[in-house]
């Protein structure tokens, strides 16, 4: 017979099947029990709809190995999400109460069941069901029907494993846990066997629980007071995200410098062109050079958005060495635009900080059209992490992607 084999992996595959049923069910509190190195947790950060996700296994060791990785990424303190995102791990035992897992409207439990003994397995069916009570439980196991495809299998597929179950077995066992706790279950699975198996199912079986009944807020408040916390908390950490007043306000201002200081450069380099130009056709017809503020950003400018400037009120213009840009050319790009609900929250903003310098009736920002190295470097250093976080998110989801593809 030839070995079974699962493209992608069957791990990913189990993954990947939480993955689907957070996208279906779109909970914002997500618990994964027995987390291990936190590889689900990980992948589960990029869906969206999570604003809590948290962590509990009875390891700290294998918990700590890698959390580090659940930390933001640099482009994520450059380009804060809209979405608040808290990421808590535990040590502790799925067979003890604590408060801290009350609230969540999802939890996973991906190969957990079978490395608990039975008094255990009882415990964690009453803290899950019973105590718990997310709204949905995915829990998934071995099918020991399936191990007959495994050549070379010897007893359990792992050392740790406390038993493992046929289909009938699980379904049992599943059955008398929606009876106890007012849940309805639907059976599935991950990893299908060869051509003519089918009659064995899946080599990891899953049962996808949904609580039957409407949560009450008031047991959870309950059963905080009552219960003492056994779980020592590992790791707490909070998303950099637009709902708190400072983060979104640095943002608005790196995202003002990021245009004010392209529309600079594209000014500049028009002037210079264009005194080119002049200089020839000086030297040529012995006309006068004409004045920048008559360049049109858009004969000159490379970059869409500072050639869709319409001419009038919200042009930029140059007077001397200063380059002022009005707030509502600067209000008029998208992205200023969702942050500031208004043209007088920018100003506002903008007024309140040292990073920008406005006109006396703070209708428009300053620059100087000659270039400070130091304080263009600076500028320019703002820029690059700009763009070095639209890059990496980009190159963080078509990553995401390619390892939920693979
Ligand atoms: C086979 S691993 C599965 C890890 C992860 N869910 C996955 O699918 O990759 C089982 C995990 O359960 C954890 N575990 C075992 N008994 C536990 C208990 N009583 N409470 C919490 N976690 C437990 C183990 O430490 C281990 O990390
Ligand atoms: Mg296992």
């Amino acid at each position: 017979m030839d070995p079974v084999t699962f493209s992608p992996p069957l791990y990913k595959q189990r993954y990947q099947f939480v993955i689907d049923l957070v996208k279906k069910y779109k909970p914002k509190k997500v618990v994964d029990l027995g987390c291990a190195d936190c590889t689900l947790l990980w992948k589960l950060k990029f869906q969206t709809c999570i604003e809590v996700l948290a962590g509990v296994d009875i390891n700290r060791a294998v918990i700590t190995d890698k959390m580090y990785r659940l930390s933001p990424l640099p482009c994520e303190y450059l380009q804060p999400s809209e979405r608040p995102l808290t990421i808590k791990l535990y040590q502790g035992s799925v067979a003890e109460k604590d408060p801290c897992t009350l609230g969540f409207d999802l939890a996973s439990c991906i190969e957990l069941i079978e490395h608990l003994e039975t008094p255990v397995l009882e415990k964690f069916s009453e803290m899950v069901f019973g105590y718990m009570t997310p709204a949905i439980v995915i829990i998934s196991t071995p099918n020991a029907e399936f191990n007959r495809l495994l050549p070379g299998l010897n007893g359990f597929r792992h050392k740790d494993h406390k038993f493992e179950w046929t289909k009938e077995e699980f379904q049992n066992w599943a059955q008398d846990v929606c009876s106890s706790y007012n849940y309805t279950v639907e059976f599935t699975g991950v990893g299908k066997g060869p051509p003519g198996t089918e009659d064995v199912g899946f080599c990891t079986q899953c049962g996808v629980f949904t609580r039957s009944y409407q949560s009450e807020g008031s047991l959870t408040a309950d059963s905080c007071r009552d219960t003492e916390h056994s779980y020592k908390p590992i790791y707490n950490v909070v998303y950099p995200n637009l709902c708190d007043g400072t983060i979104l306000r640095n943002t608005v201002i790196s995202e003002v410098i990021y245009w004010a200081e392209s529309i600079r450069k594209n000014m500049v380099e028009c002037a210079q062109e264009d005194e080119t130009v002049d200089n020839h056709s000086y030297q040529a017809s012995s006309k006068s050079v004409p004045s920048v503020s008559n360049i049109s950003q858009e004969t000159c400018s490379t970059e869409e958005h500072v050639l869709t400037d319409t001419r009038g009120d919200n042009e930029a213009y140059k007077e001397g060495n200063t380059i002022f840009i009005p707030l509502a050319k600067l209000f008029s790009f998208s992205k200023v635009q969702k942050l500031c609900s208004s043209l007088d929250h920018l100003k506002a903003i903008l007024s309140e900080t040292s990073q920008v310098e406005l006109n006396s009736d703070a209708t428009a920002m300053i620059l100087s059209a000659v270039e400070d190295i130091e304080e263009h470097a600076e500028a320019c250093w703002d820029t690059s992490c700009l763009e070095l976080g639209v890059a990496l998110a980009e190159c963080e989801e078509d990553w995401d992607e390619e390892l939920c593809d693979s």
